[in-house]
């Protein structure tokens, strides 16, 4: 257990829910206006009566400073402890629950209480005044905000342990290491990643508008927030709304300080880290992905990209962002099918690196389908510690990342002959039975039937269309992973044994298309 302090002004329920808490995690509950009282060895409003607030501030500074240090488990502050600045210092690395409550609510919950000094005197005028004040503090130091008004005390501990099961993954393929945040209600954690930005552009396309309006709505007051609209899919993956969202940002006066967001998909991860990796030079970027493939593949690892006549991401750049905020609530409104596109690349990760992955899929591939099921989390988790450990130790592809493209050679062929009108994770799936059969074909591993059965079970396509083998050449001659004339394919030597290989022949490779179609 690591500490977790509770704030919010009075009648929010930070005593009782810090209480309910800290019993749900089977943690001890410590208050720091108990702490007060017992030092001083007299309650708090005779704290105040006989030695005035700025005592009382003084021993709470103390109080709170010492549970800091010394607590392991949920700590309750009291409503003006943020007032301090030095508690807020202090609060900056430790995990905040604040706690909202509603005027009515607040006066309701706290008419009968005679141990609160500050409310004796018209509370609903100085409670509206303590809320308005304080509110930016709070907000300053939580990494977590709950409304509790209407709601019982079970129903917001609920709500805080499940927000508070945040797996954090770092990548350190940057200069600077950045975090993959993955939970419920991660995308209230953006104002963390603001840095100086004083402008933040939310990239999002009609299926994220919504969430992009609250994403906008996360930034502090001073910090303007500008949504752009992008087209659908790969749609939105070309140079020309690249430019757009140049032309717009130059009207804004985007400057290299600001901050470009991602709300979408994986194309809309793709395009806002492209954009960001081009305007001034390189300006920064979070990734909110909403689509599994997003979070597990896109959002993660830096590659930027757009789709151009001559192929899909071929122009592009390596910019690693500053956060990735996978909310695995942002998958509730994704269709099936996507969800099921996602899998493919958290499959991927399965055969590359991780076979428990395919051990949880085979398990029961309808809870995977399923975006509320826990396995989900743990699906997305291990997938993106595969892409992690991976472009850690090579972020621009020299060597190891090669293996991330595992099924792609084929995939963006076929991505490119249909136009782009396939979901990527669909392409990625049969690609990835084109290598299985390549893999045994050149007399390694022989995966096909459990690659083709786990891929079926997810009501992803493992076959493709017969008699285009020729443009599907055509289009695997200019894959990025060649190097000049000579072709490379990502296969496996055995399960979890990646090896890029440079000497397939022209027949094993037609033969592993005839397969496929058959
Ligand atoms: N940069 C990388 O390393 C990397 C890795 C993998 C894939 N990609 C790229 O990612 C793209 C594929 O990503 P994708 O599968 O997310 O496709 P996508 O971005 O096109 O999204 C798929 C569909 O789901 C919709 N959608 C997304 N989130 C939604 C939500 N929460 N609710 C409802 N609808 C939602 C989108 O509007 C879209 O119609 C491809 O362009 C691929 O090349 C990049
Ligand atoms: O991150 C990588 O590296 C990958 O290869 C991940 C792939 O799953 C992903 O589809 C990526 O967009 C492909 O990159 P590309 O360089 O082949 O376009």
């Amino acid at each position: 257990m690591t500490l977790v302090v509770i704030v919010g002004p009075p009648g929010s329920g930070k005593t009782t829910i810090g209480r309910a808490l800290a019993e749900s995690l089977g943690a001890p509950f410590r208050d720091a206006d108990a702490d007060i009282a017992d030092a001083a060895g007299k309650p708090i409003p005779d704290i105040f009566i006989d030695h005035g607030e700025d005592h009382f501030r003084a021993l709470e500074r103390e109080a709170v400073r010492r549970a800091v240090a010394e607590h392991d488990g949920v700590l309750a502050l009291g409503g003006g402890a943020v007032l301090a600045e030095a508690t807020r210092k202090l609060l900056a690395d430790v995990t905040v629950v604040h706690l909202r409550v509603g005027l009515a609510e607040a006066v309701k919950r706290t008419e009968l209480d005679r141990g609160r000094p500050l409310l004796q005197v018209n509370p609903r005028a100085t409670l509206r005044r303590l809320m308005d004040e304080r509110m930016p503090l709070y907000r300053e130091v939580a990494d977590i905000e709950i409304d509790t008004t209407g709601r019982d005390v079970a129903d917001v501990t609920e709500e805080i342990r499940v927000r508070l099961a945040v797996r954090i993954v770092t990548v350190n393929d940057a200069d600077t290491p950045y975090q993959v945040l993955i939970g419920h209600g991660t995308t209230d954690r953006l104002p963390e990643f603001l840095g100086q930005a004083s402008r933040v552009a939310v990239l999002h396309t009609a299926s994220t508008v919504q969430l992009a309006e609250r994403v906008g709505a996360l930034v502090p007051d001073g910090v303007e927030a500008t949504l752009m609209e992008l087209p659908d899919a790969e749609d939105g993956k070309t140079v020309a709304v690249a430019e757009q969202v140049w032309e717009a940002l130059g009207a804004e006066g985007f400057t290299r300080t600001d901050l470009v967001v991602g709300v979408g998909g994986g194309a809309v991860t793709d395009l806002a880290g492209f954009v960001a990796a081009c305007w001034l030079r390189g300006v920064a970027v979070v990734h909110v992905p909403t689509s599994l493939l997003g979070a597990v593949d896109a959002a993660v690892g830096g590659k930027t990209g757009v789709n151009t006549a001559a192929g899909k991401n071929l122009v592009g750049a390596f910019h690693p962002p500053r956060a990735v905020l996978v909310d695995l609530d942002n998958f509730a409104t994704l269709p099936v099918r996507d969800l099921a596109a996602g899998l493919a690349e958290v499959v991927k990760a399965g055969f590359i690196a991780d076979p428990v992955i395919l051990d949880l899929v085979e398990a029961d591939p309808e809870a995977a389908l399923d975006a509320a099921n826990p396995v989900v989390g743990e699906l997305v988790e291990r997938a993106i510690a595969v892409k992690a450990a991976v472009v850690a130790s090579d972020l621009k592809e020299g060597g190891l990342r090669a293996i991330l493209n595992y099924g792609h050679t084929f995939a963006h062929a076929v991505e490119k002959l249909e136009h782009y009108r396939w979901r990527h994770g669909d392409a990625v799936a049969v690609g990835m039975v084109y290598a299985a059969h390549l893999s045994a074909l050149t007399g390694r591993v022989d995966l096909v039937e459990r690659t083709k059965a786990v891929l079926a079970s997810l009501g992803l396509p493992t076959t493709y269309e017969a008699g285009r083998w020729d443009d599907i050449l055509k289009v695997m001659l200019i894959d990025k992973k060649n190097v000049g004339a000579t072709q490379r394919f990502v296969l496996l030597d055995a399960l979890a044994e990646p090896v890029v290989v440079d000497d397939v022949t022209a027949e094993q490779q037609r033969e592993a298309y005839e397969r496929l179609t058959a």
